[in-house]
Formats: structure tokens, C-alpha cells, sequence
């Protein structure tokens, strides 16, 4: 790990009009981290991960990506920033009716200049390197295939591989395994980890199964109400632990709340967290 982290968010907040998506969040990531985030539907994961690459501009606060600020930065910086950072998301969008080899080979449109069409329109090691990254993922038998004929777990492979084109230092994925089945979602979260160990990745995930992450990730941040509840080692957490979490959140301070150590202790942090009407968005 270097010094300086990968990612380093100062008391960053958002408003989408009257909403408080974020609510000052100050997180460090250290390059090679392998971070999930956590929390209920619109505690704001899906908002953080965004300001990561420029997809949103920060209401106050500092996003710095690579020790670099990414306040003001636009055009060719910002998409030289975006080229460092690959991202996966829960419905893979992959072209359909194309190539699985193409949806790949399109991770690396922004190194191209002009548009392509057809394989053929892509350089030759170009084109060698997607056939590489599928078979690293386990996918090279299908190349030629219709993106729209494979499984969704296969899908999600392909998503992964097209990240990998741009030849990422961090891997954002959002919610990457909600659309899959409980086998796939493992194999899945597996391959990604291993890739990220292998070409020492830092990662940020967003995730709604507790067991998976706290099995997978090296640390956890819950977020609640647009601002972090929890930031602890995964392997200092048990599910129940979390899930206390969640359902003290869930009771509204009513008898569970009050049979249940302070959130605040077990978690390590000065306050409690309010009450939270909502749990339709845990789906551990
Ligand atoms: N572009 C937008 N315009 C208006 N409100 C938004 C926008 N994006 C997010 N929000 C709001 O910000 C809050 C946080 O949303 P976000 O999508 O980040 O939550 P999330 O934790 O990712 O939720 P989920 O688990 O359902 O994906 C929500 O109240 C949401 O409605």
C-alpha cells in the first residue's frame, strides 16, 4: 500500500433538492482496500460510489481520487481520472444484441479515438487482450456468443472483463450481485476478489447481503441517512452484530432497541443512530 489513499472523501455532502443523499462523509480508503458498503435502501451508496468518478459533483466537501481533488476537474483530466477507475454495476448494461468480445472491447473506447462498429474496427491487440480478460474470467468459450444469450452471472463476468480493458487501479461496483442468484452472487463476489488480490485493486462495493460482506470484504462502512454509522475491520463484525444494527434501526427505538446494547458501543461510535422507518432495502 502507498501512502497517500486511493480515495479520500473530507465532509462530503449532497442535496438533490430538499434530500440530503450525503451527509458529511469523511472516508479514507487505502489503495488495495477492498471496501463494502452497506446500508438501507437510499442511505446514499448508491450516491457515494457516483461522486467517485465524477458521475456527481459534490454539494460541499472534498472527493480526492489518487491524491487528486475532483472539484472543477473536467474534460480530458476528468476522463484521464475515469480511465484509472473501472465500475460495475447491478444490471451489467452490456449491449444485447452484440458480441460478447465487443461489449468487452468497448472498456476501451475511451483510449480510442472515434467511434467503432464490429470487431474488426478494433485494433488487433486490442482485440487479443479482450479474448484475455474473458478467458480470466472464464468466459473465452462464449466470445462470439450474444451477450443477450448468457446467463445473468456470465453477464456479470462479461461487465467485470470490460472493466478490466481500461486496466483499472480502482474497481467501483454497485450493488453488482442484486440481480443474481445466491450461487452466481457468490461466484461472482469471489471472482472479483480474486482479481482485485491479483492486480491489487482498490475496491468499493455496494452490497444488501450482510453474510457476503462481511465474508468478502476486508472492511465495512454502513451509511444511514446519507451519513456513516459503522467503519469497522470486517473481521471485527458478526452478522448479528450488524444485523442488531439494522434491527434496532427497524424497531424504531421500541423493545428491541432497549434489550439491545447501545449501537453506539458495539459499533464504536460516539452516537446512536435515529430511528429509521424503512428496512425495505435490507435483503440479507
Ligand atoms: N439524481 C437524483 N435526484 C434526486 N434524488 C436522488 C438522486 N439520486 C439519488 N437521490 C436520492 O438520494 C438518496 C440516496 O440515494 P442512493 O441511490 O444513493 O441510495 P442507495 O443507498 O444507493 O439506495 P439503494 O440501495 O436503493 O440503491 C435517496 O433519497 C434518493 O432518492
Amino acid at each position: 500500500m502507498t501512502d497517500t489513499p486511493a480515495i479520500q472523501l473530507t465532509d462530503l455532502s449532497k442535496q438533490f433538492g430538499s434530500t440530503t443523499a450525503l451527509d458529511g462523509v469523511s472516508l479514507s480508503v487505502g489503495s488495495g482496500e477492498i471496501v463494502v458498503l452497506l446500508g438501507l435502501s437510499g442511505s446514499g451508496k448508491s450516491t457515494l460510489l457516483r461522486h467517485l468518478n465524477g458521475l456527481e459533483t459534490a454539494t460541499s466537501g472534498d472527493v480526492r481520487v489518487f491524491g487528486a481533488p475532483l472539484a472543477g476537474v473536467r474534460g480530458a483530466r476528468l476522463r484521464g481520472i475515469r480511465r484509472r477507475i473501472g465500475f460495475i454495476f447491478q444490471q451489467f448494461e452490456l449491449v444485447g444484441p452484440t458480441t460478447v468480445l465487443e461489449n468487452v472491447l468497448t472498456g476501451a473506447l475511451a483510449t480510442l479515438r472515434g467511434p467503432r462498429l464490429g470487431l474488426l474496427s478494433y485494433p488487433r491487440r486490442l482485440r487479443v487482450r479482450a479474448l484475455d480478460l474473458l478467458a480470466e474470467v472464464g468466459l473465452e468459450h462464449v466470445a462470439f456468443q450474444r451477450a443477450d444469450t448468457l446467463s445473468g452471472g456470465q453477464q456479470q463476468r462479461v461487465a467485470i472483463a470490460r472493466a478490466l480493458m481500461q486496466d483499472p487501479e480502482i474497481l467501483l461496483a454497485d450493488e453488482p450481485v442484486a440481480s443474481l442468484d445466491p450461487e452466481s452472487s457468490q461466484q461472482v463476489m469471489a471472482l472479483i476478489r480474486e482479481i482485485a488480490e491479483r492486480r491489487r485493486l482498490t475496491v468499493v462495493c455496494s452490497l444488501h447481503q450482510v453474510e457476503l460482506a462481511l465474508a468478502w470484504a476486508d472492511r465495512i462502512v454502513g451509511l444511514r441517512h446519507g451519513g456513516v454509522v459503522l467503519d469497522r475491520p470486517a473481521g471485527a463484525l458478526d452478522a448479528d452484530t450488524v444485523m442488531r444494527v439494522y434491527r434496532q434501526v427497524a424497531v424504531d427505538g421500541g423493545a428491541l432497541a432497549s434489550a439491545l446494547p447501545d449501537p453506539a458501543e458495539i459499533l464504536g461510535f460516539g452516537g446512536a443512530p435515529a430511528s429509521e422507518p424503512q428496512l425495505s432495502g435490507v435483503r440479507a
